[in-house]
């Protein structure tokens, strides 16, 4: 299995190019469901759970052709296997993004239950629900969700709970669907304005998509489109972090600084000097960061993914600071880890109380979720000694070469 190795204590310095986003590729991968003809996908991360999406695509009938490493085409003429099966779906939640495209499409799709992971149970309800009151008849068994409807009709939807995915599902099953369909109570994440950019420039009648209130206009038919992926939101945070972690001065290109509002606010409130333009963010740290309070929510508001990365943060800042999970039950699985590199966090219910110290150091963590591995990358970077962390396939996942681009920023890391 592969490890990273970190030797702690250099601050990053340089500049590195942000790469599409995981959370937007994956549901547009899903949109060329959609349609006969092809969909050209621009600015694709090249990561684990695209590479598991497009195998899952390509076993249902999907033609893909890659000219070079972030753009593909697909081609969705003809569907040969209405399922998304159990060995694909367990390594990657986002397979539940096949089901509401392929029933509109297909009139039937068989979708394994993602099932619960290490953050929480995270279950698919609002999906499901959404659905049957457009007409699906849909059933579970054996662990698989069997959806069948012939046409499914436009309705009134309003989601119990802020959901992405399940807005997403329902937003691209509604494209299709006969008549209009209101979705109430919907996501207002900036992946949702992406997938709803996608499937406009495909032929589909979409308003209000990045407010809670998304209405579809169904359409007999969608066609093909060119695509370019927005940049990654996370991934940027994630950076930014690290160098304010180590005091360091880095500047991202080709990113999206309007969309991260939440996270530059706590970023100065830390210490950080920021500067940034349309797609190009600037930041230098020279002081030792202030504890900042953390609460996660739904778009605007401070994103669950960048929760861990924080916590790393407020490790080694002066004070103390209260971070408090409210999207997933069981988020804080990074604590244990930083724990074992001398942080001194105390966890009640969902909040961690974390009283930053000077120095955090190196030992052999391991990587529980995607973020959480994240969060570790940032401890070892800043820890005195030498960092360990095992099972970095969650962090593969979701990040693009990421020691690549640490190592251009100077840090010391390695693959092994
Ligand atoms: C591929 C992708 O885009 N993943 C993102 C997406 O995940 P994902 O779309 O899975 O997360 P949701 O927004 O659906 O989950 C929010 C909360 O709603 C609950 N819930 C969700 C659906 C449902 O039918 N019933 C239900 O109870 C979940 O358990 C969770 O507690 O949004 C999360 C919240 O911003 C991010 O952390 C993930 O990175
Ligand atoms: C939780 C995440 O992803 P997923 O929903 O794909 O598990 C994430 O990107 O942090």
């Amino acid at each position: 299995m592969q490890k990273l190795i970190i030797q702690g204590g250099v601050p990053l310095h340089g500049e590195i190019t942000i790469s599409g986003a995981k959370n937007a590729a994956l549901p547009v991968l899903c949109a060329a469901l959609l349609t006969e003809e092809s969909l050209k996908i621009k600015n694709v991360p090249v990561l684990q759970d695209i590479i598991t999406m497009l195998s899952l695509l390509k076993q249902m009938g999907i033609n893909v052709t890659a000219p070079n490493v972030s753009e593909i085409t697909l081609s969705a003429s003809t569907l040969t296997h209405l399922v998304a099966p159990y060995e694909m779906v367990k390594t990657m939640r986002a397979a539940i993004l096949i089901l509401g495209p392929l029933l509109a499409r297909a009139g039937e799709a068989n979708i394994s239950l993602p099932g619960g992971c290490a953050i929480g149970l995270r279950p698919v309800d609002q999906h499901i629900k959404g659905l049957q009151v457009m007409g699906a008849e849909i059933h579970i068994k054996h662990g698989y969700i069997h959806a069948v409807a012939k046409k499914l009709h436009g309705a009134r939807i309003v989601l119990d709970i802020i959901t992405v995915t399940g807005t997403e599902n329902l937003m691209m099953a509604a494209t299709l669907a006969e008549g209009t369909t209101i979705l109430e109570n919907a996501a207002r994440e900036p992946e949702v304005v992406d997938l709803a950019n996608c499937l406009i420039a495909m032929g589909a009648k979409i308003h209000g998509a990045g407010t809670d209130i998304i209405t579809i206009e169904g359409v007999p038919s969608l066609h093909g489109a060119e695509h370019t992926v927005m940049p990654d939101r996370i991934e940027t945070g994630t950076f930014l972090v690290a160098a304010t972690a180590t005091s360091g001065e880095i500047l991202l290109r080709e990113t999206a600084p309007h969309l991260l509002d939440a996270v530059l606010d706590k970023l100065i409130e830390a210490g950080a000097d920021i500067d940034s333009n349309d797609n190009w963010i600037r930041l230098k740290m020279h002081t030792r960061p202030k504890s900042i309070n953390v609460r996660t929510a739904p778009y605007p508001a401070f994103p669950t993914d960048m929760q861990a990365q924080f916590m790393s943060l407020n490790c080694v800042a002066s004070g103390t600071a209260i971070v408090t999970e409210t999207i997933f039950e069981n988020r804080l699985m990074h604590v244990q880890e930083l724990i074992r590199m001398n942080a001194n966090i105390e966890v009640e219910g969902n909040a961690a109380i974390v009283h930053g110290a000077p120095q955090l150091d190196g030992a052999h963590v391991m990587a529980t979720d995607l973020r959480a591995s994240a969060s570790l990358v940032i401890a070892g970077l800043v820890a005195q000694g030498e960092t360990v962390i095992d099972r970095i396939y969650h962090l593969d996942r979701g990040y693009e070469n990421i020691e690549g681009k640490l190592s251009t920023l100077g840090a010391q890391i390695r693959r092994t």
